[in-house]
């Protein structure tokens, strides 16, 4: 099976084997685990915040954002088809007791500031208010599309201006910076949090990082244990989180084969695919996207089905250019 159907099939490698085998760890809860302290210290500094806390997963990273951020019963702006709001099975309500108040990014993800005006509520005797923006980069949904921070900047601007804190759910942040070649650090400019995911293209086999000021990580650590996320000896997972972290430098190789993937399958009938920003390649086909995915599973190309009439491949660092060439193959059969 060439596994494309996410980048969070990724394997840990042998060196991440090894370093888990021989991290140095300590009792986490009580801060003591030195490589989860280096770890965080290091996509602290990777990120351009003052503080960075270990998550077991990207989901956990976006719901103790959220849960940190928010009163119960304040509304969260939230992108439609944004992971928080459509793939965390309603957490911004069970966790954090949220009002979630959708807008309609534009065909990139991209939501513009007069959206988050418009969307903005302002507490009174009625209202509880709007208590967050949270934001998503690159977007999952719309195809791994890289949003420019110019672009994120305006619209956590439009929501500071009004006291209203923004999270950015950067899982493929480091393919952003990648497809645009920008420092990451550029996409936390003017937002209060950001979650980094090292267990997808990174490869790391578990562990997200969830970063912001010291007084935010601080609060964060406590809604982490509350939701039960704080861990003993989390060393073993930190020590291949560093090796993956130094990963974001090959990103680009997973870009291009993902511009290989998509223009292959555009020339395969009955199936179109624009090409990629990032490792994301979405393909639209007339058929049922579950009758595809079928296919595709049967002749040992994985991809998932994204949405009635859109199949979604992704490339990550187990997927080679042989593979790429072989998954066009079996797409080519499952459609024939
Ligand atoms: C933008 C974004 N933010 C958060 C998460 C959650 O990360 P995990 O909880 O899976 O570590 C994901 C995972 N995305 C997964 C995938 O793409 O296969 C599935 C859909 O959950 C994500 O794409």
């Amino acid at each position: 099976m060439i596994d494309l159907r996410s980048d969070t099939v990724t394997r840990p490698d042998d060196a991440m084997r090894t370093a888990a085998r021989d991290a140095e760890v300590g009792d986490d809860v009580y801060g003591e685990d030195p490589t989860v302290n280096e770890l965080e210290a290091r996509v602290a500094d990777v990120l351009g915040t003052e503080d960075a806390l270990l998550v077991p997963s990207g989901t956990m990273g976006n719901q103790v954002a959220v849960r940190t951020h928010t009163e119960r019963g304040e509304e969260a702006i939230l992108e439609r088809e944004s992971h928080v709001y459509k793939w965390e099975l309603g957490g911004v309500a069970q966790h954090s007791g949220v009002q979630t108040r959708p807008v309609d990014g534009d065909e990139r993800g991209v939501v513009a500031p007069e959206q988050v005006r418009d969307a903005y509520v302002e507490a009174d005797g009625h209202r509880a208010g709007t208590g967050l923006l949270a934001l998503e980069n690159t977007h999952n949904s719309k195809g791994g599309t890289a949003i420019a921070p110019e672009a994120i900047d305006a619209a956590a601007a439009a929501a500071r201006e009004r006291g209203v804190p923004v999270h950015l759910d950067g899982a493929r942040l480091f393919n952003a910076a990648a497809a645009l070649e920008v420092p990451a650090e550029r996409f936390t400019r003017e937002v209060d949090s950001v979650m980094v995911c090292l267990s997808k293209g990174l490869g790391a086999p578990v562990g997200s990082v969830l970063a912001g000021s010291e007084a935010f990580v601080e609060r964060a650590r406590r809604v982490r244990k509350l939701m039960g996320g704080g861990m003993r000896q989390a060393g073993i997972l930190a020590a291949p989180g560093l090796l993956a972290l130094e990963n974001r430098d090959r990103l680009a190789e997973d870009h291009e084969r993902a511009r290989r993937l998509a223009a292959g399958i555009d020339q395969i009938g009955g199936l179109a695919a624009d090409e990629p920003e990032t490792n994301i390649v979405v393909a639209r086909t007339d058929a049922s996207a579950d009758e595809v995915v079928a296919a595709c599973e049967r002749e040992g190309v994985g991809c998932v089905a994204f949405g009635e009439h859109r199949v979604r491949f992704c490339t990550h660092w187990n997927v080679d250019d042989e593979d790429v060439e072989r998954a066009l193959d079996g797409v080519e059969r499952a459609v024939d």
